[in-house]
């Protein structure tokens, strides 16, 4: 039987640079972050959805939704974010079920969820991983990537379940506060004992 495998982290704490390490390696990797984009591209039903609940307003000058206003908005407001929620997360989760149910059949495949505990997703996984980070590193992180301000990447933080929260609920925790090398170094472990059916 192959393995579903739940990976997870905070906002900026390196699942996608795992993620893109895991695929080099030959597994399938499922990103949630993909699957959302889908369901807010223009024409979808989720992009009406979308307009329906918070207005033209959201819209850019090509009709596109715009994503950073969006995010200014679901990530100060707890409200507002279950709404995006409520409209996303069924849609995400059928389409990622029914890929997730046909790679499985040929390989042991890794979920990238950022909300994976949040949501209760970790119990339909055979195994869990975080990558962890400190909060110091990931505030420095997501502010240089995103370009924002303190005060936002702080509230990106702040709409997530605490890091130590997820490092502690999971099967296995990659630390990520050292250099890539030593995040794949970790991951190289990890798969040779997935491979040999030792976790
Ligand atoms: C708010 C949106 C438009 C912002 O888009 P943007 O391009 O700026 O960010 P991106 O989609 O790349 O997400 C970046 C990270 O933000 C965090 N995040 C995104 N949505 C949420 C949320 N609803 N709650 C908590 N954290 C979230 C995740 O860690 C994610 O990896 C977008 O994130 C979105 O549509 N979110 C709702 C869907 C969702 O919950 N996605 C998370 C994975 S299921
Ligand atoms: N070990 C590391 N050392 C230095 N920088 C790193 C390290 N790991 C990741 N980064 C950088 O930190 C940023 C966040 O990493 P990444 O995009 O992989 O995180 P993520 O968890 O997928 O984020 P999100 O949830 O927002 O999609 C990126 O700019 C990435 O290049």
């Amino acid at each position: 039987m192959y393995k579903v495998i739940g990976l997870t982290g905070g906002i900026a704490s390196g699942k996608s640079t795992a993620s893109a390490y895991i695929e080099e390696q030959g597994f399938k990797v499922l990103d949630a972050d993909v699957y959302a984009r889908k369901v807010t591209e223009k024409g979808s039903p989720g992009y009406h959805k979308i307009i329906e609940a918070f207005g033209n307003g959201i819209l850019d000058d090509d009709g596109n939704i715009d994503r950073p206003a969006l995010g200014r908005i679901i990530f100060n407001d707890p409200d507002e974010r279950q709404k995006l929620n409520d409209i996303s997360h069924p849609e995400i989760r059928r389409m990622m079920n029914a890929d997730r149910d046909e790679y499985v059949k040929e390989n042991h495949v890794f979920l990238d969820i950022p909300l994976l505990f949040e949501n209760g997703l970790d119990k339909q996984c055979d195994a869990t991983v975080t990558v962890y980070v400190t909060e110091e590193n990931q505030m420095e992180r997501l502010i240089e990537r995103n370009g924002l301000t303190k005060e936002d990447a702080a509230a990106r933080i702040g709409s997530q379940m605490p890091l130590s929260e997820k490092k502690s609920r999971s099967d296995r925790v990659f630390d990520n506060n050292g250099d890539k090398a030593d995040l794949f170094r970790q991951i190289d472990e990890f798969l040779k004992e997935l491979q040999n059916d030792e976790m």
